[in-house]
């Protein structure tokens, strides 16, 4: 068997999507999503250039060693922009191999573990009230567990918030756009929130938050002590890790679940926050970490230190990671939940899929494959348009974490 062509359709229903689509020799194609969002064609120019004219040729039975070849092969490894080249091939070759097998791709990774998946949406508001209405809105679609971001006063576009309610979208301008940070500000409104969002809604509801890598290591401490109370499902990316080791001191000073992943290309990312028990969630994801082939190394290395998944699941991840994802869920024996922001109606269209929700879980479906395919006429009329992800600056103009 062969690959015979490798081709990728770019379409912007609203915002950018990347998609590679792998042609065999015995007619049956695959499609994986390799979209990273304010740089989408920085990954189509490394797999023109780069990948396929490597693969084409190669046998698309041989997974493992396909992924080998573009990670080893490159000599050049990791980085955001190599390794959602290398997973929209893996992806695609998974759907290839699930479709020949005349399987839904969960049957090929093991079976199932659960019979549906728990989701949790995003709900944010500019101030209290807002907010609390937006996590009512959710409450009412059926969530069980909803992420909640506040504006916070005097914080200019505050994180997460007021960019759409069911369809968020942060990639909002040409150039990217100025908003505002004041981690004391912070600091004295979400936990507020928090306290708020229990008394109306009591303690059934899973609730998460994420800093969205603004906070210090002891502010972040800080802030997972004060949440306590409210006994959150995780509180996510509260301070960067790309130095592991300043989770230790989060830790150390609080029992809220810590998740962190979602900009992690490897396993080497995580490794320490994985082995030394420093965080209760990993939420690399199939698009983001070099696809089914190389998340699944990482969800098996996290079983062994009680860690369970949380795959990233923003808008930006086109239906092609979701689709793939929730076979993943459904299959993974250490699985904690799935992000699940909802794509516009007209991005639905353009992929079809065979993936459903009902009561706060997402199922996938039963067709061979990944069960999520590109309509490519549709595609066409949506044309690719630039748009960068937002920077941020505190209130002297230094620049901070988006
Ligand atoms: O979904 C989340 O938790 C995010 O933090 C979303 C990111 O801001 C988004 O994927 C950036 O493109
Ligand atoms: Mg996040």
């Amino acid at each position: 068997m062969k690959i015979t062509s490798a081709k990728i359709i770019v379409t912007s229903p609203g915002r950018n999507f990347v998609t590679l689509k792998i042609q065999t020799d015995q007619g049956v194609y695959g499609i994986g999503d390799a979209t990273l969002n304010g740089r989408e064609l920085s990954v189509v120019s490394y797999l023109e250039d780069h990948v396929i004219p490597c693969i084409l040729g190669m046998d698309p039975q041989r997974i493992e060693d396909i992924w080998q070849y573009l990670y080893r092969g490159a000599y050049w490894r990791r980085g955001p922009v190599t390794m959602r080249a290398i997973a929209a091939v893996d992806v695609a070759l998974w759907d290839i191999k699930a479709k020949m097998a005349g399987m839904p791709l969960y049957q090929l990774l093991g079976g199932r573990s659960r019979d549906r998946v728990m989701v949790y949406g995003h709900a944010n508001g500019r101030e209290f009230a807002e907010t609390v209405d937006a996590v009512g809105r959710y409450v009412d679609l059926g969530y069980k567990a909803i992420r909640v971001q506040t504006g916070v006063p005097g914080i200019k576009d505050a994180y997460g918030v007021g960019r759409g309610d069911l369809y968020y979208e942060p990639a909002d301008a040409r150039l990217p756009s100025v908003t505002g940070w004041d981690t004391r500000k912070a600091l004295n409104y979400v936990p507020k929130m928090f306290e708020k969002l229990r008394e109306t809604f009591g303690f059934d509801y899973h609730l998460l938050h994420d800093g969205h890598h603004r906070y210090t290591p002891q502010e972040a401490a800080n802030l997972g002590k004060m949440l306590e109370p409210y006994q959150l499902f995780w509180l996510e990316d509260c301070t960067p890790a790309e130095n592991q080791e300043a989770f230790k001191l989060v830790r150390q000073h609080t029992t809220t679940p810590l998740a962190v992943g979602e900009i992690f290309n490897t396993i080497w990312d995580c490794k320490d926050l994985i082995q030394n028990q420093l965080i209760d969630y990993i939420r690399a994801t199939i698009v983001g970490a070099g696809g089914v082939t190389h998340l699944r190394r990482i969800a098996d290395f996290a079983s062994l230190y009680q860690v369970r998944t949380g795959c990233h699941g923003a808008t930006d991840l086109s239906p092609v990671t979701m689709g793939t994802a929730l076979h993943f869920d459904t299959w993974v024996p250490n699985f904690g939940i799935q992000e699940y922001m909802r794509h516009t109606p007209e991005t639905d269209e353009i992929f079809p899929h065979d993936y459903s929700f009902e009561e706060g879980h997402l199922m996938c479906g039963e067709t061979p494959g990944h069960g999520v395919d590109i309509d490519e006429k549709l595609a066409a009329k949506y044309p690719y348009s630039q748009a960068c992800l937002p920077v941020a600056r505190l209130e002297d103009g230094t620049m901070w974490n988006w």
